[in-house]
């Protein structure tokens, strides 16, 4: 677990310097990096863009399909006005693995390819000199780490990744490397939480730094105008006729705070906040004591080029696009995305299910892969599994908790939750996670269609319920979609006539449509078919009143391994993979601008 995760700023006590461009890169398939000295560099490096994924870059299948240890190295410039100061390199993502060496000296190691860490190079460094960070990275997946997945070995020695889920196992340097400067005495994290009515509201914070010293606390609106102060690591600030951060209409201030030591400052970090409540009550999820209906989507990290890598001219359009159709949030699947994306979704005033990459927990995800015949978690690696699982749970709330686009937190993507065996993982899971969240947001979990109300085992847990739904495509296709109604409808109805009462929002439905292909009357993977099957959902969620949202799966189209259910990649999306519109989105752009925020 990290210490801090606050995002870098530069400001008078703080420097922060971005590492992007082009790295040295090189595989290390024998795993000799170590040994053969390239922890201070290497000879003939291949140059690889940061932040990016290395895998489309390259025109060979072995090196686009490269599992195993590989190394990036950069020279970098210390200047000695650091001196004094911690000095840390700050990685957004090192998917999924990582060491750090600086000037051959072991830093530290991660685990987790989806959130950042910081490394403390103080000691490392030379001032007013040139440096070398060195990364031994590696992208093999396994049963007891996340995402999910196997590493095979072919007969000609060469490993393959084995993935339990429906993406490109992307690997490398995807979000910025930053380099920085803070005072050793530090604000290291913040904390937020909000009571509001129509003519005052009131922030609850508190601060954690390395000194017991004072704080000052200031809050500004957009204008830059002080509307409240406060002293002391934790307290309250109170803002009359404040302007509430709503959905689809954000506003927001700047929380300011300086660490005052021997009376002076020695520190200070700001941040952009709004003001707003989450509440579930029901089956009614409320923003500020109003309920909203969820319309949006599924999402993935990708694009051309650069893979999973963070881009800011990608997340721009899609916003553009979310905002063009009429959405108004989206679930991070399968992982936490980049900073940048929740302070995208801050300022849109969209909704986010922040979502873990607990992904590929279920036998069923991995057969269809070609993987498990077993429960998954029956299996011997769930020990191991769950320490990564819970430490990357507390990083991802303690990353993206003082954002108000964070709606909930999803813990798991389709977890196989019909044995018993997985009800220990989850109470323990649930357990472990509960206080993490100071505004205690919801949490919860997608229920894949083998999790219905009948057979999940683990239904006591979410706040409340992500529904995957495949009918019309998995299963009761093409003509026979009528049966896959009239399912989808009995499953409600045992929703509904059960004694739950906790708002249902559907995470995942939808079909692979080819771009461009029409046929009257529909047939399958045509641009008509998906939407006569978000016609369906449609209907059929405006026949319950406990659906409280419809997020089908995906914004875009994108990338997966080969196989003989793919062309070349996942095409569910109801935008191609460069951003371009299906039918289906004037379809679903008609109807959810007709539909008022609280439908
Ligand atoms: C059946 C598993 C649920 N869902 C997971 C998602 O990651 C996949 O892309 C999607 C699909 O197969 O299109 C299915």
């Amino acid at each position: 677990m990290e210490k801090g995760l606050l995002y870098p700023v530069t400001n008078k006590f703080r420097e922060d310097q971005k590492l992007d461009g082009l790295w040295d890169f090189k595989f290390d398939p024998a795993e000799q990096g170590e040994a053969k000295g390239w922890t201070t560099g290497f000879d003939d490096p291949i140059k690889m863009p940061v932040p990016a994924s290395f895998n489309d870059f390259f025109t060979d299948k072995d090196s686009r399909e490269y599992t195993g240890d590989f190394w990036y190295a950069k020279k970098f410039f210390v200047p000695t006005y650091m001196d004094g100061k911690a000095i840390q390199l700050r990685f957004g993502a090192a998917t999924h693995r990582a060491t750090v060496y600086v000037n051959g000296k072991e830093i530290r190691s991660h685990e987790g390819g989806f959130l950042p860490f910081t490394a403390d190079i103080s000691d490392a460094v030379k001032l007013g000199k040139e440096n070398i960070v060195a990364l031994k990275m590696n992208n093999e997946l396994h049963r007891d780490a996340l995402p999910a997945g196997d590493t095979a070995t072919l007969k000609n020695g060469k490993k393959m990744a084995k993935p339990f889920f429906d993406f490109y196992n992307y690997s490398g340097l995807n979000r910025s490397v930053h380099l920085l400067a803070v005072p050793k005495e530090n604000i290291y994290d913040y904390s937020t939480t909000y009571e509001v009515s129509d003519d005052q509201a009131t922030v609850h914070y508190s601060v954690e730094a390395t000194k017991d010293a004072d704080v000052k606390v200031s809050l500004a609106d957009e204008d830059g105008n002080v509307v409240a102060t406060s002293e002391g690591k934790s307290g309250d600030l109170v803002v009359k006729n404040p302007t509430l951060w709503q959905v689809r209409d954000a506003y927001l201030y700047t929380i300011k705070f300086e660490l005052i030591d021997g009376g002076k400052a020695v520190d200070e970090y700001s941040d952009e906040i709004g003001l707003r409540t989450i509440e579930i009550k029901g089956h009614e999820i409320l923003v500020n004591h109003k309920s909203v209906y969820l319309r949006g989507f599924g999402r993935h990290e990708d694009s051309i080029y650069a893979g999973r890598a963070f881009d800011l001219n990608v997340e721009r359009r899609d916003m553009n696009l979310m905002d063009w159709i009429g959405a108004n949030s989206f679930r991070s699947s399968h992982y936490p995305y980049d900073e940048q994306v929740y302070k995208f979704a801050d300022r849109e005033g969209i909704l986010i299910t922040d979502e873990v990459p607990a992904v590929g927990f279920k036998m069923a995800a991995a057969s269809f892969l070609g993987g498990l015949d077993q429960s998954f978690f029956d299996g011997d690696w769930i020990d191991e599994l769950y320490k990564k699982h819970i430490d990357q749970v507390r990083d991802m709330i303690k990353r993206d908790k003082n954002h108000p686009s964070v709606l909930a937190w999803s813990l798991c993507n389709e977890p196989d939750t019909s044995t018993d065996s997985a009800v220990p993982y989850f109470t323990k899971l649930f357990n472990d996670s509960k206080d993490l969240d100071p505004e205690k947001r919801p949490r919860t979990f997608t229920l894949n269609e083998d999790d219905t109300f009948e057979k999940s085992k683990c239904l006591q847990f979410p706040d409340f319920y992500l529904l995957n739904r495949y009918p019309g495509w998995y299963h009761k296709w093409g003509y026979e979609i009528s049966d896959g109604e009239a399912g989808l409808r009995a499953e409600l109805d045992e929703w509904k006539n059960s004694d739950i009462d906790k708002p249902i929002v559907f995470s995942e439905y939808g079909a692979d449509t080819e771009p461009g292909l029409h046929k009257l009357p529909s047939i399958m993977w045509s641009e008509e078919y998906q939407i006569e099957l978000l016609d369906m959902f449609d209907r059929v969620f405006d026949s319950y009143d406990f659906v409280r949202g419809e997020q089908p799966w995906n914004l875009a189209d994108f990338q997966t391994v080969e196989g003989n259910m793919r062309v070349n990649g996942n095409k569910k999306g109801i935008f191609t993979r460069d951003r371009q519109p299906k039918a289906a989105a004037f379809f679903l752009k008609k109807r959810w601008t007709s539909l008022p925020l609280d439908y």
